[in-house]
């Protein structure tokens, strides 16, 4: 067995926290593959910029061998208020393309620091982050790059663009199902596709975006998906025989990296869950991640409809749900829940015994926590991929109940009586007795997959760096 010379692998998250979460996790999954497969031996450099520092070096805490760059990002770009360098700092998401086409301006200094960094083997990069493709090029570095999404939304995302589904002929309807011809079982409504600038006709800065970064895309050498095989193996294959495509590896799921966290002092969140526990009631959790942006009026019915429900809640969010329904709510709910406005340690919650059920976005980390940790899911998806997440979470793998809206678009109005109606379906009713018996088991396979020597997940990284790092050494043919 011939030790290698040691790799350098660059790691390039985009600034948004669902994005960055699993790029990390996937620099701790190669040192770990490589303490475990000793034949090959590298280092990992994350990029990143000084707002986003902390939170990159805590949440690497337990990796000090990772090395943490940060560039310094752009200033005084138009609309985006002076020291945003996170989509989540965002005043709104409308702000996505300015701050996105802002970190161009890291081109330059990121090359030169490339230059003086040991020799790079290949660099992964956000797909958000399109010009890291002009990078890698010029010095000649294979770039993968990662979009955070899954293969699902990203097979009937291509299927449904390539056969122009929702334009030739033209549908003018937001809700009416459409047939996706390469999965005839799947219908798609026009609706699921509203954040996705795809369509030629609306040209504009989104659109121009959103090419560029296909073109760099489709330059690249390939492409990381956090997911597993078993749990969507029909549209893991049909991206592979995509001969037009760069290859992609299926190399998650990337939390089961996380390490498990030193007994610190419980947060008082975790105290509650603790006394629900006790008194055996179960708890659903909910949570809409780093970017969903609701409306007074729509968050208000969300509370209602979960007291209605009577079932015990923990709610996390960014919003002051106080401040905009009235602090009655809070004392009406003073037993039955919990609304925490915190960072939290989601997988934490999730693992927590009373959690029984999740309302989430379905933004793909959360739901992707979910299954692993085995809690079936409540989706309502409300922007980008979420509302393709959220069918295969309830129709392909049939792991949740969908929250329906009043006029049946991605984007209308749930009313408090639809929620309570679902919430109470999902944690009392048959549908959820049946969902939660099947996330049990894709829970299952989901840790099977990373198993050393024999998890597909595991396997196909082993690949990927037997073709970018191994193949590519002085003495390969000894290997
Ligand atoms: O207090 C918090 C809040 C969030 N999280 C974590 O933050 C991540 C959030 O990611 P995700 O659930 O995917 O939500 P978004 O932040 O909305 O993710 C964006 O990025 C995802 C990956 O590309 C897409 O699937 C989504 O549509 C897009 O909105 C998850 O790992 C959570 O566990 C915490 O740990 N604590």
């Amino acid at each position: 067995m011939a030790v290698s010379t040691n790799h350098h692998v660059v790691l390039f998250p985009y600034m948004a926290k669902g994005h960055t979460i699993p790029l990390l996790q996937f620099g701790r999954l190669l040192l770990s593959h490589c303490d475990k497969e000793p034949t090959i031996s590298l280092t990992v450099t994350v990029f990143t910029t000084p707002k986003n520092q902390p939170f990159v070096s805590e949440f690497l805490s337990d990796t000090p061998e990772i090395n943490v760059i940060s560039l310094p990002f752009p200033e005084n770009i138009s609309g985006i208020p002076p020291g945003v360098e996170s989509t989540d700092k965002l005043p709104s998401m409308s702000l996505f393309v300015p701050f996105t086409r802002a970190t161009k301006l890291l081109q330059p200094l990121f090359e030169e620091t490339l230059k003086n960094l040991p020799q790079v083997s290949f660099i992964v990069s956000d797909g958000f982050l399109w010009w890291t493709s002009e990078s890698a090029t010029k010095f000649k570095i294979p770039r993968l790059f990662f979009f955070g999404i899954n293969s699902y939304a990203s097979a009937v995302l291509k299927s449904t663009f390539h056969h122009k589904l929702f334009t030739e002929p033209e549908i003018k309807s937001d809700t009416e199902p459409v047939t996706v011809p390469d999965f005839p079982w799947i219908q798609v409504k026009k609706c699921d596709f509203h954040d996705i600038p795809s369509d030629p006709k609306q040209s504009g800065p989104a659109y121009e975006l959103f090419m560029d970064q296909v073109m760099a895309n489709s330059k690249s050498h390939g492409s990381l998906v956090n997911s597993f095989y078993e749990l969507e193996s029909a549209f893991v294959d049909y991206e592979k025989n995509d001969s037009d495509r760069p290859k992609s590896w299926c190399i998650g799921p990337l939390c089961l990296t996380d390490p498990p966290k030193p007994g610190s002092a419980k947060p008082a969140w975790i105290q509650w869950l603790d006394r629900k526990r006790e008194e055996g009631r179960p708890v659903l959790y909910v949570a809409f991640g780093t970017q969903a942006e609701i409306s007074n009026e729509q968050l208000k019915e969300l509370a209602l409809g979960l007291e209605d429900s009577k079932v015990n809640f923990l709610w996390v969010t960014r919003q002051d749900v106080a401040e905009i329904i009235g602090e009655e709510f809070n004392d009406r709910i003073r037993e039955s829940g919990m609304i925490v406005r915190d960072w939290v340690d989601q997988w934490e919650i999730l693992s927590h015994e009373s959690v029984k059920g999740f309302l989430s976005h379905c933004g793909w980390n959360s739901a992707q926590e979910s299954i692993c940790v085995g809690v079936p899911l409540l989706a309502w998806p409300m922007m980008a991929e979420q509302p393709l997440n959220a069918k295969l979470v309830v129709e392909e793998i049939k792991v949740g109940v969908r929250v329906e809206t009043q006029d049946g678009s991605v984007q209308g109005f749930v009313t408090r009586e639809e929620l309570s109606r679902k919430v109470k379906e999902l944690i009392e009713g048959d549908t959820g007795k049946n969902a939660r018996e099947s996330v049990k088991e894709y829970s299952k396979m989901a840790e099977a997959a990373l198993v050393q020597g024999t998890g597909s997940s595991w396997k196909n990284l082993d690949l990927l760096l037997k073709e970018l790092c191994k193949s590519r050494e002085p003495d390969a043919k000894r290997c």
